[in-house]
């Protein structure tokens, strides 16, 4: 079985077309700037490297390009689009509603759409991305992959958040959390790795890329997570400011003559490290380097951003009564022996963690980076959200095959 795995942002397009039999990726790629001047695919089948210049308009332009690329005689892996036998779709809110992965019909797309509210950024280009997909794949079943579902198993004293609770009921203002399919992923790799029960284990999943968030995973189970009712709060991000006393954003508005979309849009885009080294940089390599090479403004942002990771930590070994293993993932989390070094070697001594430095020295590795004799593990996971996404879509729809043979 063929999928096509979508992961549709508000200017750009992520890709995957995996083989299921084997669980291999036969072609992956990103196309950016939609809608915006200089339009760039970034197309990769095996070793190969394609780049196309061409403007695209939309989402539906988009996928028809990326769609065209993938049966292309030269860039291509497939003969036609009948080859593909399903898509998988990133969505990011599926609110209070999804629990799990579900195949996608007009009911699941109204949801989704009900629930845009809660993601104005994330969720109307994934409606874009399905319903373009369904034109161009007519007939072709479609699943949604949420990134909230893995948390839905948080208990309330852990997703609500102490304002009058009418705003519960009201507008469903609640900790929602995501980067769930990747929290999910690295939790149960990381059992795998242990060679123990996923059951038995009591897991903090840290994905710091350029969004990042914190996740406790108790025997299997999302306990708590760093992002809440949005992908804002918790942790210092590329662009996102994290957590902040919330009076902030009113004194704010009112100095500066701020709307709630200006004071929405600073912290979202111009905050985080970016704004922490006075807007030149969100990307960490470039933070790293300057704070190795001795810039007083990297190293601040650097030290910032590590003691706010290391207080999650801490926070999610109390909430899970303690902790066995902590796994690093994602971007910075999966490239940088660097950051690892700092929050392991600087605050996590107190759990009995040694750091074997030998093993941290490696880059998208897979492997144990704590010492033998170290009480709680610590472990190098790379994610791979696609994957998931993939099985997931895979099953669902084999499932409803199944059921469709019984009539
Ligand atoms: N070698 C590295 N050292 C430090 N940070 C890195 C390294 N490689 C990548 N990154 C960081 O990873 C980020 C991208 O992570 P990723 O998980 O792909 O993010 P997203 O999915 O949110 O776009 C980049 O912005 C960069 O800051
Ligand atoms: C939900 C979220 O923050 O996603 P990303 O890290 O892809 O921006
Ligand atoms: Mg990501």
């Amino acid at each position: 079985m063929k999928v096509l795995v979508i992961n549709c942002g508000s200017s750009s397009i992520k890709y995957q077309l995996l083989e299921m039999d084997n669980e291999t990726a036969l072609a992956k790629g990103l196309l950016e700037r939609i809608g915006i001047p200089g339009s760039r695919l970034k197309h990769k089948k095996g070793a190969d490297k394609y780049e196309i210049n061409r403007d695209v308009a939309n989402h539906k332009e988009g996928l028809n390009l990326i769609i065209s690329t993938l049966i292309d005689e030269k860039m291509g892996v497939i003969r036609d689009t009948s080859e593909i036998d399903a898509v998988g779709h990133r969505v990011v809110h599926g609110g209070e509603l999804f629990a799990s992965s579900v195949r996608i019909t007009d009911r699941v797309i109204k949801e989704i759409e009900a629930n845009a509210f809660l993601a104005p950024l994330h969720n109307p280009p994934n409606i874009q991305g399905i319903k373009a997909t369904m034109e161009l794949l007519p007939g072709v079943p479609q699943v949604a992959v949420f990134d909230t579902a893995f948390h839905q198993s948080m208990d309330s004293k852990a997703y609500l958040y102490a304002i009058p609770y009418e705003y519960y009921e009201k507008y469903k203002i609640r900790r929602y959390g995501f980067h769930g399919t990747s929290h999910r992923y690295v939790a149960a790799r990381t059992a795998v790795i242990l060679k123990k029960p996923l059951e038995e284990l009591k897991i903090i999943t840290v994905h710091i890329g350029n969004g990042a968030s914190i996740a406790a995973v108790k025997h299997g189970k999302s306990i708590d997570t760093s992002m809440g009712f949005t992908p804002l709060e918790g942790l210092i991000m590329g662009t996102r400011s994290g957590d902040i006393d919330p009076a902030i954003v009113p004194f704010l508005q009112e100095q500066e003559g701020l709307s709630p979309k200006e004071i929405t849009e600073i912290l979202n885009k111009k905050s985080g490290v970016l704004g922490l080294t006075r807007g030149q940089y969100s990307d960490m390599r470039e933070i790293e380097d300057g704070a190795i090479a001795g810039d007083p403004i990297c190293k601040l942002a650097h030290d910032i951003y590590e003691y706010r990771i290391a207080k999650y930590i801490g926070a999610y070994a109390a909430a899970m009564n303690g902790v066995d293993a902590i796994s690093f993932t994602a971007g910075v989390g999966e490239n940088s022996p660097y950051l690892r070094k700092n929050v392991v070697t600087k605050y996590l001594g107190y759990l009995g963690i040694t750091l074997d430095e030998k093993e941290n020295d490696c880059k998208a590795c897979e492997k144990i980076i704590s010492t033998h004799d170290s009480t709680v593990k610590v472990l190098i996971v790379p994610t791979n959200e696609e994957l998931v996404i993939a099985r997931d879509t895979k099953e669902i729809v084999e499932k409803n095959l199944n059921e469709l043979k019984l009539w």
